[in-house]
């Protein structure tokens, strides 16, 4: 599995792209393997609360209300709308020991998922987590800035 390296791909996906005159582009993306792990690790330690989701899954918006509630802004990164979202689930399943959704990272770390991310709210642990992430490398961090959603 890992002989197949993100990179490589990414490579040969540019390289058919330009030859094909980018046809009907390809479901498959430009990721994998290793270089998903690094698109996981690139996402988590720029955000401080990161989802990753699938756009109709109830565990999904659980997670995403705990959130809402809390006034805390979050990345989500919709699996089942990113081209490399296959394979990114296998990086996370890797990471985290879950092929489920959602995974659920804040300030770098797996918290788990949906059920999870309920459960540390309910024990006012939640908060505490996300203030915990360092304003300097999250535009997102801590949580008291932008209104934006
Ligand atoms: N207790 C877990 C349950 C998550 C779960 O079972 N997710 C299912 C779909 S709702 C899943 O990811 N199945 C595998 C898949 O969709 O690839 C949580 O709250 O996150
Ligand atoms: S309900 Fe299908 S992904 Fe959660």
């Amino acid at each position: 599995m890992l002989g197949r390296g993100c990179l490589s791909k990414l490579t040969w996906g540019v390289i058919l792209r330009q030859r094909m005159g980018n046809l009907s582009s390809s479901t498959s993306g430009a990721l994998s393997g290793t270089s998903c792990t690094q698109f996981v690790q690139d996402v988590v330690s720029h955000n401080c609360v990161v989802i990753f989701s699938k756009t109709s899954c109830p565990y999904c918006k659980m997670a995403k209300n705990v959130f809402n509630e809390i006034g805390a802004t979050y990345k989500v990164i919709e699996l089942d709308q990113h081209t490399d979202g296959r394979q990114l689930q296998e990086a996370l399943a890797q990471m985290t020991g879950a092929k489920t959704v959602p995974r659920v990272f804040i300030n770098g770390q797996c918290i788990g998922g949906g059920s999870d991310t309920k459960e540390l709210h309910q024990q006012g642990k939640l908060r505490p987590l996300i203030e915990q992430c360092t304003p300097c490398c999250s535009s997102e961090g801590s949580g008291s800035g932008s209104s934006s959603g």
